[in-house]
């Protein structure tokens, strides 16, 4: 998840949720801050007021930049802003001035130090209506560290490896409802919106794979995490309070809160105002509690019971409480559910945009068994390339922000030519500074990656001489699940989850884009989805239709 959503504060945004009396308020707020603060934001050294950047636009003193930034969802860096350079400033709400980087070496040390780096108020304020305010994700220093220790076990290579039979055995119950959709035209609704009449085609169905592959992640998180099937992926259990369909609700609402989130930044009291965004957040965190208070059973390997199991073990200060046990669970369904599925829908795009790439991973799959061992499937080398090269180039939480909490000297990769004249080879910058980090910018770097950066191409990934700089990343050279300690804990699994349902799928069925191509975008709220331009809501309609050979 990141804080992308504080960035596209306008765009796409449900304004039933957000209410008709937010611009009012914000104008109130202005006039408010402008009474009790200095213009200049004391927080920022000379270097960092020098830096280079987009100046304000008339209506700055109120929206800062972030009107010229909500059409650009994709990198949520204006176009025009990569003139600056890797590192610059910018404004948000109420012209605060923040800092953006995605200087590899600046990111290496901030994500490599929490404690002088932390998740700013107003991202653990959102994240904490949605996961509760004792989720790992919400928290910093000691009790975070406590948490991650005790998540750490369930998370090993080892306990992921267990769970390869749940997974196979999810990934073919989405092969079962894809042959469904298919021979079903009663179930055309079900399947994506209603179809353009070019996109009906014979022996062939427009299917929305981001509802499906999210239902399936939502429904692996059940099984794996606290031995609870979701049952998402049955047409006759749809209904607008399965998780995997609030989840879409979820996102929305959390849209609705971004004003008043960057405005909290300014006057914390505002985060006690009762919106309806409030609410439905509040009824999917419920939803998500009550699940996990199922019991475990002393042999069973789910996430839940290996944490409940770890923590019995553990003793005095260590030990973690009821509600934070509850908490993680929480987590855990809200950050490995859409992230993984949004991963899973924009690899099926970049195949059927370019078919033979589709053709020599299918070749690579048909080559082995059915439900290959964990060994197998994942020694296979183009599945692996494939997948890296979707999460450089789409990276579901595709930014996030941090607020320095001492004064200190950031080292740079490259050396920033001030607007004063200056030229400087590390930032120097004032406790409170805050941090927007872009990782599908960092991703795309040519610097990084060579001339045809933005190209997909899974290629690359066999090439010894890339990456060409050290990327801040736990897994696959790629920045998508950033490193440190707050790196994401479920990347094991979300990585397996992607191999078998691309595994599977692919010995099944064929993906093409759709005759009407309808224009597919980047929505990034609290994770990116895939979004059709013109349409609300997370989707990511292909035309699939069953290999030649399995009909
Ligand atoms: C492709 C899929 C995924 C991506 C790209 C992804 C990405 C990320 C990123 C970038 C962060 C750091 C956020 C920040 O500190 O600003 C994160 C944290 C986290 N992720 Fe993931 N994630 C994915 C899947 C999962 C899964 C499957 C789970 C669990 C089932 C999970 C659980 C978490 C948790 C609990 C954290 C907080 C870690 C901490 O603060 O120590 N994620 N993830």
């Amino acid at each position: 998840m990141s804080n992308s959503t504080l960035l596209a504060p306008f765009a796409g945004s449900d304004w039933r949720l957000v209410g008709w009396w937010t611009p009012l308020l914000m104008v109130g707020i202005w006039f408010l801050v402008r009474l009790v603060t200095p213009p200049h934001s004391p927080h920022n050294t000379s270097e960092v007021r020098a830096l280079p950047g987009p100046s304000r636009p008339w209506f700055g003193w109120l929206l800062g930049n972030m009107a010229q930034l909500a059409d650009h969802r994709e990198t949520l860096i204006h176009p025009d802003w990569f003139q600056w350079g890797w590192t610059g400033m910018y404004e948000s709400l109420f012209a605060q001035k923040r800092i953006y980087t995605f200087d590899p070496a600046a990111v290496v040390y901030i994500f490599a130090h929490p404690d002088e780096f932390e998740r700013p108020r107003d991202l653990r304020t959102i994240l904490g209506h949605i996961m509760g305010s004792d989720s790992l994700v919400v928290n910093e220093g000691e009790k975070h560290r406590r948490m991650r220790r005790a998540l750490n076990p369930a998370f090993s290579a080892g306990a992921i490896k267990d769970m390869l039979p749940a997974i196979y055995e999810k990934a073919g119950e989405l092969v079962g409802l894809f042959e469904r959709l298919i021979d079903d035209d009663g179930l055309e609704g079900y399947a994506a919106h209603p179809p353009a009449p070019e996109d009906r085609v014979r022996g062939a169905r427009k299917i929305d794979v981001f509802k499906f592959a999210g239902n399936l992640t939502t429904d692996v998180i059940g099984v794996a995490g606290f031995e609870h099937d979701f049952n998402s992926l049955s047409p006759e259990d749809d209904s607008p309070e399965l998780l995997a369909n609030r989840f879409n609700r979820l996102v929305d609402a959390a849209n609705g809160m971004v004003l008043l989130t960057e405005a909290q930044n300014i006057l914390p009291v505002l985060d006690k105002i009762p919106t309806q965004s409030r609410r439905v957040i509040g009824e999917v965190r419920g939803q998500m509690e009550r699940l996990s208070d199922v019991g475990t059973d002393a042999g069973a390997k789910d996430l839940l019971s290996l944490l409940v199991k770890g923590n019995t073990a553990t003793k005095g200060d260590q030990h973690l409480s009821n509600d934070e046990v509850r908490a993680q669970m929480a987590s855990l369904l809200f950050a490995g559910s859409t992230t993984t599925a949004a991963t899973i829908s924009f690899i099926l795009f970049e195949l059927a945009k370019l078919p033979e790439w589709q053709e020599k991973l299918r070749a690579e799959v048909l080559a082995s068994d059915e439900c290959p061992p964990f060994e197998v499937i994942n020694a296979l080398p183009l599945l692996d390339a494939v997948i890296r090269e979707t999460l450089r180039l789409h990276p579901p939480a595709s930014c996030t922000c941090r607020a320095a909490t001492k004064d200190m000297v950031l080292p740079l990769s490259k050396s920033i030519p001030l607007k004063d004249g200056r030229v400087i080879d590390a930032l120097p910058v004032r406790k409170g500074s805050y941090f927007f980090i872009s990782m599908v910018c960092l991703n795309r770097l040519k610097e990084i990656w060579g001339d045809d950066a933005e190209d997909f191409n899974p290629a690359r990934h066999a090439d010894p001489a890339l990456p060409r700089m050290q990327v801040p990343g736990v897994w696959g050279n790629v920045s998508s699940f950033i490193s440190g300690p707050h790196a994401c804990i479920g990347y094991r699994l979300a990585i397996l989850e992607i191999k078998v349902v691309l595994y599977t799928l692919l010995r099944s069925f064929e993906f093409d884009l759709l005759p009407s191509k309808p224009d597919i975008q980047h929505f990034s709220s609290l994770a990116t989805q895939p979004q059709v331009k013109g349409e609300l809501g997370g989707q990511m309609p292909l035309l699939v239709r069953k290999l030649r050979g399995t009909e």
